[in-house]
């Protein structure tokens, strides 16, 4: 099979991100790379890392450019999404890697996005219950959120189990290129080299609600999530610390055979042996996840941490994957677990 696909975004960290994995995807062609303030621009100067593609020149992203393609990767700031999909035909399979469609509650989108929501797609997360069901054959797939991709994998083991009361604290540290290439005063090197700070303090992140929706259709029960993002002098990473009182009764037993169980047969999220942790360097450059949990017998709290790489599998890789699954094909193809060290 070969596939054809177009990258609206090309030049943006996220689109830089796919190509590089596309190009080593053995059933995809590229197709259209477009943008938006660079059109006209060779990829060599925005994307240098990516050699093959040195003189594709950034085309307008409108929907002739798009069409004509059998995928189309939406790699565009949240909100723009929408427009762009709606002129491409149902046969086509599109692939948001921003925000547009991953919310189904309308009044969340309002609340933390501040526009009209667009929709639901189906979430590219493949690993949650029911989430592969829900990709196979689909034309449409909303990639989740970098942090929630690091938290939701994390904790889902432990609501899926029922071990965990739905009150989830979240604490976790980013590279900066979550944020994207646009200049940010608050990005500049000097402000970040050798400094963390957190952002997004007290529930206003807008990934909260994301969270919250993953984790409390695997419990059940609506789990309330406090999330405190931070900001790392790195450049790509998420290390996600997150916890949760255990349930009355719980042991650590219980814990490890629970996350045992729901990890086994995933290909990407490996549950650490006891006693190693995960850490952002194992998984730089790679789609796969490292999780361990730990069993805080005096808290009384289930602590799980995840490591991703947030362009990876928080965002290329993820699409990637769920591109793999809609198409019917083997859903590693193209996709490495293996990472760079040091
Ligand atoms: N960075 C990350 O870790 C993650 C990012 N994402 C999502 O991916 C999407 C892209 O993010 P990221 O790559 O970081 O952002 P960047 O700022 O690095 O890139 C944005 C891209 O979108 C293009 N663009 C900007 N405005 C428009 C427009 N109006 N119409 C068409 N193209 C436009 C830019 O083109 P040009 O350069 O030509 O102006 C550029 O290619 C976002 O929705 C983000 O939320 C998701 C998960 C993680
Ligand atoms: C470090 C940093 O700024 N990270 C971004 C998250 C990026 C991401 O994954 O999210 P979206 O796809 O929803 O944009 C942030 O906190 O806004």
């Amino acid at each position: 099979m070969t596939v054809r696909a177009a990258v609206a975004g090309a030049s943006g960290y996220a689109g830089g991100e796919l190509l590089r994995l596309l190009l080593a995807h053995p059933e995809v062609e590229i197709g259209a790379l477009t943008g938006s303030s660079n059109v006209g621009r060779p990829l060599g100067g925005l994307q240098p890392h990516l050699l093959p593609l040195a003189d594709r020149v950034l085309l307008p992203t409108t929907p002739e450019v798009l069409a004509g393609h059998d995928v189309v990767f939406l790699a565009l700031p949240h909100g723009q999404s929408a427009a762009v999909a709606e002129q491409l035909g149902d046969d086509v399979l599109v692939i948001d890697m921003g925000a547009d469609f991953r919310l189904k509650d309308a009044a969340d989108w309002q609340a933390f996005y501040g526009s009209e929501h667009a929709g639901t797609w189906p979430y590219g997360l493949p690993e949650l219950p029911g989430a592969r069901a829900a990709l196979e054959g689909s034309k449409r797939v909303a990639v989740p959120g970098c942090y929630p991709t690091a938290v939701s994998l994390a904790l889902f083991p432990a609501y899926q189990a029922g071990l965990a009361e739905p009150e989830a604290v979240i604490t976790a540290a980013s590279g900066t290129s979550g944020a994207g290439k646009a200049l940010k005063p608050h990005l500049l090197g000097s402000e970040v080299m050798g400094s963390m700070s957190p952002y997004g303090v007290g529930g206003g992140h807008r990934h909260t609600p994301e969270m919250i929706q993953n984790l409390s259709a695997v419990a059940g029960e609506r789990v309330t999530v406090s999330f405190t993002p931070t900001l790392a002098p790195m450049p790509r990473g998420i290390l996600a610390t997150c916890s949760a009182k255990a349930k009355p009764g719980v042991t650590a037993q219980d814990v490890r055979a629970a996350y045992d169980k729901a990890l086994a047969d995933e290909g990407f999220v490996h549950l650490l042996p006891e006693g190693q942790w995960p850490a952002t360097a194992s998984v730089y450059g790679s789609n796969a996840v490292q999780i361990q949990v730990a069993y805080d017998e005096n808290a009384r709290r289930v602590i799980a941490v995840s490591a991703i790489d947030n362009l990876t599998k928080g965002t290329a890789g993820g699409a990637v994957q769920s591109m793999n699954i809609a198409l019917g094909l083997p859903e590693s193809t193209g996709l490495s677990t293996i990472g760079v060290a040091p």
